[in-house]
């Protein structure tokens, strides 16, 4: 069971705290347990979702690396980060990290200060190894002798937002966190709702020696939208590959970035005129810029389906086919699939079969002929 405490605060905010994982780790044995900050109105709502990962299977993925493919050294200009040890290819996974803490994004500006650090000093000392999250880096404005200080400048520095059963918080994941961020980045982040861990997935082929990168900010804006959010929001000026480029190639990623905007509409436009080879052509396009911009991730996603039904009115069924089963691999292959997901895989089993139907006729019809 999940022990609360409640300590005075209006409104009153509580620490829920498990000594288990929903998701050990499977490299090092056992999980640390993780704490939750929240209200007990939102615990009555979110707390549900967080009960089951308790009970949720572990989600090891196939491919994931395992011992960690990386090191954590520090890195010209960014504090520590994660430096591939070996080869990693595309398509692999480099880490699963169950989450350490998880806080309610409203709670820092409604409750006072002293109760917040209060709150977050209870959170990560419940943990069995806080270390893990005090050691991590901050921006220097919390005091040694003041943990809550402490824990609330880590988690300033540190916490990605997410979304469990509907409502929001900052999660802090003590592995992660050594990811630094990259306008171009090798690798992206994938978050389970059931089992509550973060995934660093390989978006290409990463060499040894090379550092492995995530993107905090969403990846479509200009640059300097990109480096203004990252200064607000996460308080640091970006030393990026692409941010110490020259400013001929900041401002042809721009264009890229414009271009990749504009594509999925065009590509949609194409195929309700029926110029389903001009689509093809247009979403080819699409792909190539994405991966040229270290993007393939954001936005793949929406256009796979697209593509494989473009595919199929084409009649290249092969493709049609492979272009399906990209489709399931984005619901099963980055962990256990909500509801909603496991309805699509019903709906995409139909399909798959009806593909597989059509293939068989047809190749054995130019057999005959
Ligand atoms: C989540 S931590 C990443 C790991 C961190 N570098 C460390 O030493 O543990 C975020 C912090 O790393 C640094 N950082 C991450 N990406 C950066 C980048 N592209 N340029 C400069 N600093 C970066 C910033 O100090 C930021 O506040």
């Amino acid at each position: 069971s999940l022990p609360d405490s409640t300590p005075d605060s209006n409104p009153p905010y509580c620490v829920f705290t498990s000594a288990a994982s929903p998701s050990p780790r499977p490299d090092r044995g056992g999980g640390g347990g993780f704490s939750v900050i929240t209200t007990p109105d939102e615990a009555s709502s979110a707390l549900n979702p967080l009960r089951h990962a308790l009970d949720a299977p572990f989600f090891a993925p196939e491919r994931l690396y395992l011992p960690r493919p990386y090191v954590v050294k520090d890195v010209p200009g960014k504090g520590k980060g994660a430096i591939a040890t070996r080869r990693i290819e595309k398509g692999k996974a480099i880490l699963v990290d169950p989450v350490r803490v998880l806080a309610t994004v409203g709670y820092p500006s409604e409750v006072r200060r002293e109760e917040v650090r209060g709150l977050l000093k209870e959170a990560v000392e419940r943990l069995r190894e806080p270390r893990e999250v005090l050691e991590l880096a901050r921006k220097g404005e919390g005091k040694e002798e003041d943990v809550g200080s402490v824990v609330e400048d880590v988690m300033m520095t540190n916490t990605f937002g997410l979304t469990v059963g509907g409502v929001e918080y900052m999660g802090l994941f003590a592995d992660l966190a050594r990811f630094n961020h990259d306008c171009r980045p090798n690798a992206f982040i994938h978050f389970s709702q059931t089992t509550l861990a973060m995934t660093v997935w390989a978006a290409r082929d990463i060499e040894e020696g090379e550092e492995i990168t995530i993107t905090y900010s969403p990846a479509g804006t200009p640059s300097r939208e990109r480096r203004d959010m990252l200064e607000r929001v996460w308080g640091f000026k970006c030393q990026c590959s692409l941010c110490t480029a020259s400013p001929a190639e900041i401002e042809a990623s721009d264009g890229n970035r414009e271009e990749i905007r504009t594509l999925p509409d065009k590509v949609i436009e194409l195929a309700q005129k029926g110029e389903f080879s001009k689509a093809l052509e247009s979403a080819g396009r699409l792909f190539s810029l994405a991966e040229q911009e270290g993007m393939s991730e954001s936005i793949e996603g929406d256009m796979i389906e697209v593509v494989a039904r473009l595919y199929y009115l084409v009649g290249d069924l092969d493709k049609a086919l492979e272009w399906t089963l990209k489709v399931q691999h984005d619901i099963t292959g980055y962990g256990v699939p909500g509801e909603l997901g496991e309805q699509k895989l019903k709906m995409l089993q139909g399909v798959i079969a009806g593909l597989k139907r059509e293939l068989v006729e047809k190749k054995a019809r130019e057999k005959k002929e």
